[in-house]
């Protein structure tokens, strides 16, 4: 091994490499690079866990991997195809997930070092706990297309994954989608909605009928059409899109002609909408226009842009299938809109398209839609293999004990002014006083309407969904009460019952602890009564935020107040710290400024992904967030950087432009 011949990497830390114990968590695109790196630096002892198994889609750039070895645990197949670089190193491979109770404190206490390499932030959460509790260092790192990066957390000299707020999720105007869309996103967006809307868990913030209510509407002119043609199309009526598609059995020409022409008919009676636009095309089923010929084979169907017509039937066709999957769903059960699924890819791709031509917007190919309304990004091998290289050069500065020179280090596409694509910050990020997770004393206020949310829903949306809690005891402080036990069955008889019920009202302080991550919250209970388009609850994780302002709020302030709360989970919305800055900052478009000397520097990427993610200002007190690079050129060149994040992989994205 080339590391370990002299004069490649010194002495000691030859020998502290032969010494150290490390964990890699997952054994996928970064987690089989970091393992082949490891073993070729000569690390001996290494343990690997990941819970999957091999899939056709991971040998691409997956290489410890090859086709037999489809169907098998990647953790065991990767130990076994490392240990042919050194058979002296020790790797012991857990087919298993890094959440389950078998790896506890005591586990994560016997490495000197922990290597992340997930891809989904519940997994990242909990390993970061586990690493702050148990006091181990954790090397954090992750990529999403051409950006990686790698980031050391250690508890109190860092910040911890957590100290910085959750992204939350693009989002487009309701009325942008609903009457006026000008992207093909817009239709993706509207045509996932209606799948929705139709055979899968409705929403009412996913409406996807003309909204009358767009203040640039000619709301008057709307409303006369809405009175006029209320009954006959169904759209208007006050009956919901499904209970009107189930009455007329699902039948695709009808749920065109709604759709497609008698929705936008009313959309173009809303005549300001279309004053400087250009105004839709409603088309009517039996005025289509035949073009092109009917596409059997699969790739094609994939690869073509489809003409109108070629649509107007994979709209049907996927209709029916659809309806005969959701028929046979006991009452009440819906399905859930999958891109890997044909027919839910097939509807979404039509019906955005069919929309897309309505409105003069260009359409797309199946394959093109399908990577954005999956939010796919693309995992690039060379990508995978530089950010590993990087994990193992922060492990080594850790062994060294050169924790201060453990800088986030990013890999890039673009090279900055000095031709340099992989960039450093230039001084640790330090935690955030006022995160919930690493601070002293952690704490939340939870606003949630305490008359209707009950206790299953404050346990599993809140808790362990928006957290990220594995299975948390909660008690009422300064009563008896126990809301929540983590012992099965002991508090079942709760789970049905609001809130209120168990006495948790305005002001009231739980106590929630998660055992496994040795991890307690203080949880300060703030009734809010339920608003039409908001989110079931919201969690303020600066408590101080809270109490009222001693002098008049400045403007930034209240542009703050403002703005809306990150989303984390479905319904619910988490802040840390500065809230507002941070949603303006990942809805828009981060300008990177120049150094300044009277403020700590602090960078922030797209925080997302690679949870890795962009580091950010929140425990400094600073106000502005600011990406430092190592050798930054002068104030005159400045770099763009934006944020965006899918649901659940959330990989970094970091794009300069
Ligand atoms: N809780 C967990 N415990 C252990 N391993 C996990 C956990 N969550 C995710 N992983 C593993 O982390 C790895 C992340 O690797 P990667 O991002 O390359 O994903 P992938 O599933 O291999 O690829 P893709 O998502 O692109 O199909 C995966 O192998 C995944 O199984
Ligand atoms: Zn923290």
């Amino acid at each position: 091994m080339a590391a370990q011949l002299d004069g490649v990497l010194e002495k000691d830390l030859q020998e502290k490499i032969k010494n150290s114990k490390v964990l890699v968590v997952g054994a996928g695109g970064i987690g089989c690079e970091v393992l082949k790196n490891l073993v070729l630096t000569g690390f001996l002892d290494i343990e690997i866990i990941d819970l999957d198994t091999i899939d056709v889609s991971n040998l691409n750039r997956q290489f410890l991997f090859h086709k037999e070895h489809v169907g098998k645990s990647k953790a065991e197949v990767a130990r076994d195809s490392a240990l042919s670089f050194n058979p002296n190193a020790k790797i012991k491979a857990y087919h298993d997930s890094i959440t389950s109770n078998n790896y506890g404190v005591n586990f994560f206490q016997q490495f000197t070092l922990v290597l992340n390499a997930l891809d989904n932030r519940a997994a990242r959460n909990h390993v970061n706990r586990m690493c702050l509790t148990s006091g181990i260092p954790l090397i954090e790192s992750g990529t999403a297309g051409y950006s990686g990066q790698a980031e050391l957390i250690k508890r109190g000299l860092t910040q911890c994954y957590e100290c910085k707020p959750v992204p939350g999720q693009k989002s487009y105007p309701g009325c942008t989608i609903r009457n006026t869309p000008s992207e093909p996103i817009h239709c993706i967006v509207w045509a996932k909605h209606l799948f929705n809307q139709l055979f899968g868990e409705s929403n009412d913030d996913e409406d996807v009928s003309p909204d009358t209510a767009d203040p640039e509407a000619g709301a008057e002119v709307g409303e006369a059409a809405l009175a006029k043609d209320a009954n006959e199309k169904g759209n208007v009526d006050r009956i919901s899109t499904r209970v009107w598609a189930k009455q007329c059995d699902f039948d695709a020409e009808k749920i065109y002609n709604k759709l497609f022409f008698e929705d936008i008919k009313y959309l173009l009676s809303m005549s300001n909408l279309w004053k400087n636009r250009v105004p839709p095309n409603p088309i009517k089923w039996d005025s289509i226009v035949e073009e092109g010929e009917e596409v059997t084979d699969a790739v094609a169907r994939d690869q073509k842009v489809l003409t109108h017509s070629q649509s107007a039937k994979v709209f049907a066709e996927s209709i029916k299938a659809l309806k005969e999957s959701f028929t046979k769903l006991p009452e009440g059960d819906y399905l859930v809109w999958d891109k890997d699924d044909k027919h839910a890819m097939d509807f979404v791709a039509a019906c955005a398209n069919i929309r897309a031509q309505i409105f003069g917007i260009p359409r797309k190919s199946r394959f093109e839609i399908k990577s954005m309304a999956g939010n796919i990004i693309p995992a690039i091998a060379t990508t995978n293999a530089m950010t590993a290289g990087l994990v193992v050069m922060q492990a080594f500065g850790v062994l060294r004990e050169q924790y201060e020179k453990c800088f986030h280090i990013y890999v890039r596409l673009v090279t900055n002014p000095r031709k340099q694509f992989i960039i450093r910050d230039k001084v640790l990020i330090p935690p955030n006083p006022k995160c919930y997770v690493c601070s002293a004393k952690p704490e939340v206020v939870l606003k949630v309407d305490t008359k209707n949310v009950t206790v299953r829903e404050l346990r599993d949306d809140i808790l362990i969904k928006a957290l990220n809690m594995v299975s948390p005891d909660v008690t009422l402080d300064g009563t008896s009460t126990i809301v929540i036990s983590s012992e099965e069955g002991e508090t079942d008889c709760n789970d049905d019952k609001k809130l209120v019920d168990l006495n948790i009202v305005d002001g009231c302080v739980l106590k929630a602890d998660d055992f496994l991550q040795n991890y307690e919250l203080s949880i300060t209970i703030v009734h809010k009564d339920p608003g039409r388009e908001e989110a079931a609850f919201e969690i303020i994780a600066d408590p101080s935020s809270l109490k009222p302002k001693e002098a008049e709020p400045s403007k930034e302030t209240e542009k703050d107040e403002a703005q809306p709360s990150t989303s984390s989970g479905q319904n619910g919305s988490s802040t840390n710290g500065k809230k507002a800055r941070y949603d303006e900052d990942v809805s828009g478009e981060v300008l990177v400024v120049p150094d300044d000397d009277d403020m700590p520097s602090t960078s922030k990427a797209g925080t997302s992904g690679s949870g890795a993610a962009g580091s950010s200002s929140s425990g400094s007190g600073v106000e502005k967030r600011k990406h430092v690079e190592d050798d930054e050129e002068p104030a005159s060149k400045k770099v763009k950087v934006s944020a965006q994040q899918d649901d659940s992989d959330d990989d970094l994205i970091i794009m300069d432009d």
